[in-house]
């Protein structure tokens, strides 16, 4: 088995975005990211500031075990960008063997063929405001793929010419469900009171561009909510 880099291990707490918000959710964050957002949440997962620890599969099983006990029956992996590693596709593979489901977040740039047994499956391809740019042709083949699997989109939305972004990644995968997210500007205050009227208010400003798009008629509109409950903590 290929070794995975592991950038840290949490919960349980709940899926605070997308497809299973509010499932109560372990976290598995593994290291490294082809990409580097301009606002990116998690770039001690790859600009240095983090450090990533290489792990056998069983013992991020059993690690799992230590720190959510009997308390947990899902598994979030999430990065960084998870699909730059094979090695996860034993880690999913003993996870099922436990009885837990497994989800993943990635932005949709690598395939692996393990994206085929995840249960839940978010793909978030990035907005003009990242500074990233999304490959549609090799969206258009990745997306192929997972015609048969349980897979949404989740476009993070900072302003609106990401919104509009959002409607074209909508437009072009009608069959997807489909979620906006609320963009978070400042992801290093501890300033709590300030942060969550902040993000509050850019939910009101993206339910509203929403509620006005009669390209946006099924659609799910959503902040992150650990970030409303805790901050810019890590590991929750
Ligand atoms: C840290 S990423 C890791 C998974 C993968 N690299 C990806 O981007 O999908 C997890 C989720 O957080 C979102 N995200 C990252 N930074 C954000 C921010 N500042 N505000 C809102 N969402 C953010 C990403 O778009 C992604 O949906
Ligand atoms: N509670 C909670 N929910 C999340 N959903 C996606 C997360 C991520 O960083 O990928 C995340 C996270 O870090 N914490
Ligand atoms: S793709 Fe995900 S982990 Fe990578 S830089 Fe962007 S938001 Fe961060
Ligand atoms: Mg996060």
């Amino acid at each position: 088995m290929m070794k995975i880099p592991v950038m840290e291990i949490f919960g349980p707490t709940i899926q605070g975005e997308g497809m299973v918000i509010g499932q109560k959710t372990m976290f598995v964050r593994t290291a490294g990211c082809d990409y580097s957002c301009a606002w990116c949440d998690s770039s001690f997962t790859w600009d240095g500031t983090g450090k990533s620890v290489s792990k056998q599969q069983q013992d991020i099983i059993d690690e799992l075990k230590s720190i959510g006990g009997q308390s947990f029956s899902h598994v979030t992996i999430s990065g960084g960008n998870p699909a730059l590693h094979k090695g996860i596709g034993d880690l999913v593979d003993l996870c099922h063997g436990e009885g837990w489901k497994v989800a993943v977040e990635t932005q949709a740039t690598f395939w692996q063929d393990w994206l085929l047994n995840i249960d839940d499956i978010t793909l978030s391809p990035k907005p003009p405001s990242s500074k990233m740019t999304t490959d549609f042709v090799k969206l258009d083949r990745f997306m192929e793929k997972l015609t048969d699997a349980n897979a949404s989109m989740k476009i993070v939305v900072f302003d609106e010419t990401d919104f509009k972004f959002a409607e074209d990644v909508h437009l072009r995968y009608p069959t997807v469900p489909f979620y906006l997210q609320v963009g978070n500007d400042d992801t290093t205050t501890t300033d709590d009171a300030y942060l969550v009227s902040n993000l509050l208010k850019r939910f009101e400003w993206l339910i509203d561009l929403a509620v006005a798009s009669p390209v946006m008629n099924d659609v799910k509109v959503l902040p992150q909510l650990h970030a409303l409950v805790w901050g810019n903590k890590r590991g929750v």
